[in-house]
This record gives structure tokens, C-alpha cells and sequence, in this order.
């Protein structure tokens, strides 16, 4: 029997969502964003020299069809991924109504999201009321900082001054329907912090808000503020049954690398391996090794989303690309007969493009352990459908 692998590669989209018109960035549409078309191609014109050279280089996962999957889904020739296929490519659309992590997350799981989600306006302040009294009565304080939209590196080199003397916490969300908590780690508490955002969440859930998320960072005015790896998001539990409960109630493993577990509220989840990104590359080796036959991986990298395309990095992101093809080459040889592993992305965050939020796009699905296929165009939740086939439990 064999195991299952599924990566997610945050927001590596592949452009050409139809409905990308009915998604904006600073007002602008996403029609047009393609992720990782316009990385390869910025590499390939000598724009993207930062800490790397060149036409982008990515040898494994161009040789599971990364190029022709771009091509399909979005009729664009990505330079540097011209290279024949070994593995199954596929480019897969998405049906929930929002670009966000839970959302491609859980389609990707099996279950699109049946609901609209409550997003805050981008007036100041952005939130109702009765949400900041909740969040003053959890922190106990008389106020908030923030109640904004705004870029999580920026609002923390505006107020974490401010947040240092009066101890509030500095609360703002993005085009994502997200209330996100950033508090200092040593003086206002990262247990404070969680236990702020814990107590506040249900409330949020109850509106529809995806997710109520902790930023902790350290810091002080001088050096200034960096945010620490002690990120947690509270997610609404998904609407259903997915891949991650049906391969549970089975009977078989489950783990989850990354923040998985806090995007499915931690159900169908048996353990949880967390860190950067480079500790996640060592936890995957860790279990290709150790992973139970017939068990379910299921992986977040968030630093291609978190640290460089919201922060429209193009050189940073490239450079992410080819460290993660480099180090995913090195655990290869642990891969036992029969294993799948599986490629995708859950929304795309194209670092050429207007604003700071995800951009609309198809993403793709890129397979080892199938022999050479052309999957073609897919729904998100035929994901699930691979998983469920391979590993022998119900669709
Ligand atoms: O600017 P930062 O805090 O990284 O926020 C980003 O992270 C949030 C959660 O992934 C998104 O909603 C996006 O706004
Ligand atoms: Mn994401
Ligand atoms: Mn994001």
C-alpha cells in the first residue's frame, strides 16, 4: 500500500481564474495576475537579480509539467519551465467565491465553501463596535490600536511603539476576511495574545470572518520589529467532510506539516509538525521517512505567500522556488514504490502585481508517481478525488 503526499505550495498560482474580474488589488482587477508566469519571466529578462541569477530554475518541478500546466491554464509560454514532462500536470479552478487560504484549502480537501465571507470595509475604523468592546474586554484594555487594513510588516513599524507603552493590541485585517491580533511577545504576552485571540474567535466565526490570527513579534523602537514564527490562526471549521476526516475515520495517519492544522481547525488531523519553512523541508524528509503505509501527508509552505508575495518580492520569491526544488531534490530517494506526491497551490499572490493582497488564479497540480499524464483542467476538489483514489477511501 501507498502513501500520499500533498504540498501546497502558498499561492503559486498559474493565472487564467474566468472569474478574475470579480477580484480586485488597490481597486484593481486581478484579470491578467499570473503568479508564476511572471516570476519565470521577470527571471528570464534579468529582473529578479536579487541573492540569484538568471532564467528561473526549478528542474523538478519543471520536469512534472510545471511549464505546460502555466500553458494550460492561462495560455502563457513561462520561459525556463520549457522542458517535456515526466510526471502528471494538470491546472485546476477554483469555485469557492474568495481567494483566500482556508477557502483553497478546503476545496482542495473536497468541500468548497457554501458561504459568502464577511470581509471589514477599508474605512477607519474598520471594525463594528461590538467587536471592539469584545477585544478590549479579552485584553483587558481600554482600546485598540490599528482597526485598519493594512500590510502586517508596516503596522508593526507604525504602532509597535505605541504598543509597547499603552500595551494595546494592535488589531487590523486585509482583503481577506481576517481580523489579524499583532502583540509584543515579551511585554504584552504570547500566551495574552492567544488567549486573546482564542476568546475572540467564535465571535468572528459567528460573522463569517475566516480567521482570527496572532502576529507576536519582538523587538523595541531602535533595532525595530520583526514578527516571530509563533503565528497562530483560528479558522472556522470547515463546512464538511474532508479528504483529512474521511482518511482518519479509515483508520489511517494523518499528518500535517505546516499550518494545516490551524486551517482545518484541527479536524482529521493526527499530528501536527510546525516551524519555517526550511524546518517544514526537514519535517517532509522526516516523514517520507517515518509516514505509516497508507497514511496522508498534507504540507503548507506559507513563506512563498507570507514573506515575499504579499511583500511583491520577485526575487525572493524565485529565490523560495529554487531552494524548494533544491532541497525537495535531496529527499527524493525516500520516496517508497506506489507513493504519490502531489503539487498545488490554494490561490496566488502575484509579487508583480498591483496592491498587497492574493490574486485570483488557477493553480496547478503537479504529480509524482503517476507515470507521465496530462491531467488537464480540473476543479480544486479533484485534488481530494486523487488523494481519495490513491489511497483507497471514498471520493
Ligand atoms: O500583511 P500580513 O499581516 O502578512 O497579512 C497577510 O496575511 C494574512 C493571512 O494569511 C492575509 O490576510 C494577508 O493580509
Ligand atoms: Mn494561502
Ligand atoms: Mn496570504
Amino acid at each position: 500500500m501507498s502513501r500520499v503526499f500533498l504540498i501546497v505550495l502558498d499561492s503559486a498560482g498559474i493565472g487564467g481564474a474566468p472569474d478574475a474580474d470579480r477580484f480586485f488589488n488597490a481597486g484593481h482587477p486581478d484579470t491578467g495576475a499570473n503568479t508564476l508566469g511572471h516570476i519565470a519571466k521577470a527571471c528570464a529578462a534579468g529582473a529578479a537579480e536579487e541573492g540569484r541569477s538568471g532564467p528561473i530554475d526549478v528542474p523538478f518541478l519543471a520536469s512534472l509539467g510545471l511549464g505546460p500546466a502555466i500553458r494550460l491554464a492561462s495560455g502563457f509560454d513561462a520561459p525556463g519551465l520549457d522542458v517535456q514532462p515526466t510526471g502528471a500536470w494538470g491546472a485546476a479552478t477554483e469555485l469557492s467565491n474568495g481567494k483566500d487560504t482556508p477557502s483553497g484549502h478546503w476545496e482542495l480537501a473536497g468541500v468548497p465553501v457554501p458561504w459568502d465571507w464577511h470581509y471589514f470595509p477599508t474605512t477607519i475604523p474598520a471594525f463594528p463596535d461590538n467587536v471592539t468592546a469584545a477585544l478590549c474586554k479579552a485584553a483587558g484594555t481600554d482600546g485598540i490600536l490599528g482597526n485598519c487594513h493594512a500590510s502586517g510588516t508596516q503596522i508593526i513599524a507604525d504602532l509597535g511603539a505605541e504598543h509597547l507603552k499603552s500595551l494595546w493590541p494592535i488589531c487590523y485585517t486585509s482583503a481577506d476576511s481576517v481580523l489579524q491580533i499583532a502583540a509584543h511577545e515579551d511585554a504584552f504576552g504570547l500566551d495574552r495574545l492567544l488567549d486573546l485571540c482564542q476568546a475572540t474567535a467564535p465571535m468572528l466565526h459567528e460573522m463569517k470572518v475566516g480567521r482570527v490570527i496572532a502576529r507576536p513579534f519582538i523587538g523595541d523602537p531602535k533595532t525595530g520589529f520583526t514578527r516571530t514564527a509563533n503565528r497562530h490562526d483560528y479558522a472556522i471549521a470547515p463546512p464538511g467532510d474532508t479528504i483529512l476526516d474521511r482518511a482518519q475515520r479509515a483508520g489511517r495517519a494523518t499528518y500535517a506539516i505546516g499550518k494545516i492544522g490551524d486551517i482545518f481547525s484541527m479536524r482529521g488531523i493526527g499530528e501536527v509538525r510546525k516551524g519555517p519553512d526550511a524546518t517544514l523541508m526537514d519535517h517532509l524528509g522526516d516523514l517520507l521517512t517515518e509516514a505509516d503505509d497508507t497514511s496522508l501527508t498534507f504540507a503548507n509552505f506559507v513563506e512563498f505567500d507570507s514573506v515575499y508575495g504579499h511583500r511583491r518580492d520577485v526575487s525572493g520569491y524565485a529565490r523560495h522556488l529554487e531552494w524548494f526544488d533544491k532541497a525537495l531534490r535531496g529527499h527524493l530517494d525516500k520516496l517508497r514504490d506506489g507513493d504519490l506526491m502531489i503539487f498545488t497551490a490554494d490561490h496566488g499572490n502575484d509579487p508583480t502585481w498591483t496592491g498587497t493582497d492574493h490574486t485570483r488564479e488557477r493553480v496547478p497540480v503537479l504529480a509524482h508517481g503517476l507515470g507521465r499524464k496530462e491531467l488537464g483542467h480540473m476543479a480544486f476538489t479533484d485534488v481530494a478525488a486523487m488523494v481519495a483514489r490513491h489511497l483507497d477511501i471514498p471520493e
